[in-house]
């Protein structure tokens, strides 16, 4: 008997061997493969632990990273949520990769992502070819180009108007939160005309926390974080849904926004189903009030610790009231820019920010860099952050120093500065952003005196976040 347990014991022990070796060393059609260094730590959940441990008040890249690249060199092999990953922080590499878009490799994000998104199916959004020129286009048609100039930057500054102003009115004000409605019901209200003060739909009460909720593991089941996040995507699905039967029904209310031009193509592109047209919407929500927010967010905590920097800042601005004929009169596309040292405020911002660690890509096929094989179906992390922090592009680069950007040229930009990604890929929605809140920290500095009350934490878990917010108070220089 007791050599029948001994036995069983030992073929556990050899097959169990044997899954460790296959899943650390893998081999493709029976070739061991030259894999990056690094550690693909436990069974199932990989090093994952290791990189949820948040690292607090440091704007540096997350220690999970930084700890790596010191032992490995820029490209190192992990695990994380069961998932096989290069990461890679070697700049050329990262270049490659992205030229690579749907060739070597796909737009992939986290299963929580994912199951959010509705990634998967053959109209998934993340699709590359026709489905993501479509993508492109529209967000551009609607938040791009002359549309930027001509409609959007009077309803900019008229939302941030109204906004501060009641903000004003309030005891201290959680900017987080504040400035993720405001941009929600700004694109919600560009996108299919979402009119946050008559809708009957129900409030989203997890849009301040989202990110940190697709954080969470993807159990959707009541009582999680991620079943509150899924319920809430759910309701933003229906408030565009109701918005799109109400269109159906009546073809002659056409505003021609963003939702009316899909609706209109749904006779020519096949993909465009009621559903997809749904999380299109979800999609360009999600996109614009999570990384807007956290930009003008953090922007608010580096100006409230350096106010040499806000009083430059405040210089500028009031100098473009003072050159104009009415200094009642609206913010001008030129006016926009001149305000160079707004644009260096919110570009070292976005240059500090790098809300994820990397960004995440599918091999589609084995491939080869510097060497090494990421083998096919294992997931890329681009590390794109880390030119961001390079001291010989940026002195002192964990500083906040926006009079850095007088002398950077455009060639060294090119490479040493994306927070709007790379390659085809690249952020449909970075101008108006940069608009957006460059009219906003207009308003503020010309309009308003404030200062941070509390909070103003960091913490990179790995995402950037902002543990006890950042709350302000404004008051009106009129007053
Ligand atoms: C500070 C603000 C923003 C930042 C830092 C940012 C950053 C990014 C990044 C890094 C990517 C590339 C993702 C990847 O390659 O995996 C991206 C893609 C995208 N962003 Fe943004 N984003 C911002 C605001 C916005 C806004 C306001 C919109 C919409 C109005 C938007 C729409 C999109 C879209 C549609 C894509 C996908 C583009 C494609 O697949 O071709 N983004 N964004």
């Amino acid at each position: 008997m007791l050599g029948i347990g001994l036995v069983i014991v030992a073929l556990f022990v050899i097959y169990y061997t044997y899954l460790l070796m296959k899943w650390k060393y893998p081999k493709i059609n029976g070739v061991p493969v030259h894999l990056p260094p690094g550690s693909m730590g436990l069974p199932l959940i990989g090093e994952t632990i290791q990189l949820l441990i948040p690292s607090y008040n440091s704007i540096d890249i997350h220690p999970f990273i930084r700890k790596r690249i010191q032992r490995y060199g820029p490209i190192f092999r992990t695990n994380l949520v069961g998932r096989p990953i290069i990461v890679s922080a070697d700049p050329e590499v990262n270049k490659y990769i992205f030229s690579q878009e749907g060739h070597l490799v796909e737009m992939w994000y986290l299963d929580s992502f994912a199951k959010l998104f509705a990634f998967e199916g053959e109209s998934k959004v993340t699709a590359i070819g026709r489905v993501h020129r479509y993508l492109r286009g529209i967000t551009l048609n609607h938040f791009g180009g002359e549309n930027l100039r001509e409609k959007m930057l009077p309803q900019i500054e008229a939302t941030v108007n109204s906004n501060l102003c009641k903000w004003s009115t309030q005891g201290a004000v959680e900017v987080k939160s504040a400035i993720s409605r405001m941009i929600f019901n700004f694109t919600a209200k560009v996108a299919f005309g979402y009119d946050v003060e008559n809708s009957k739909a129900e409030t989203i009460e997890s849009l301040p926390n989202f990110i940190q909720s697709l954080m969470s593991f993807p159990l959707n089941i009541p009582g999680t974080t991620f079943h509150k996040c899924m319920k809430d995507k759910e309701k933003m699905s229906n408030m565009v849904r109701q918005i799109m039967k109400e269109r159906f029904n009546s073809p002659d209310k056409r505003p021609g926004d963003f939702l009316d031009q899909a609706i209109n193509d749904m006779a020519s592109e096949k993909f465009l189903t009621e559903d997809f047209i749904a999380e299109l919407a979800f999609g360009i929500l999600f996109a614009a009030f999570e990384s807007v927010s956290t930009t003008l967010t953090l922007a608010l905590k580096f100006l409230s610790e350096n106010p040499h920097v806000l009083e430059e800042l405040t210089a500028e601005n009031q100098a473009v009231l003072r050159k104009r004929e009415n200094p009642d009169s609206q913010l001008t596309w030129e006016e926009y820019k001149t305000m160079t040292f707004t644009q260096s405020v919110i570009n070292e911002t976005l240059r500090l920010m790098n809300i994820p660690p990397g960004l995440l890509r599918k091999a589609l096929k084995d491939i080869n860099v510097k060497g090494y094989t990421i083998p096919a179906g294992w997931t890329i992390m681009l590390v794109t952050p880390i030119v961001h922090l390079n001291p010989e592009t940026y002195k002192d680069p964990l500083e906040f120093n926006p009079w850095r950007w007088k002398d950077l040229d455009q060639v060294t930009l090119s490479k040493s500065f994306m927070p709007f990604g790379g390659g085809t890929r690249q952020c449909a929605g970075a101008e108006f952003s940069k608009l957006y809140m460059a009219a906003f920290l207009h308003v503020l500095v010309t309009k308003y005196r404030w200062s941070k009350v509390k909070g103003g934490r960091i913490t990179r878990s790995p995402i950037l976040l902002f543990p006890d917010g950042v709350h302000v108070k404004l008051t009106s220089k009129r007053d």
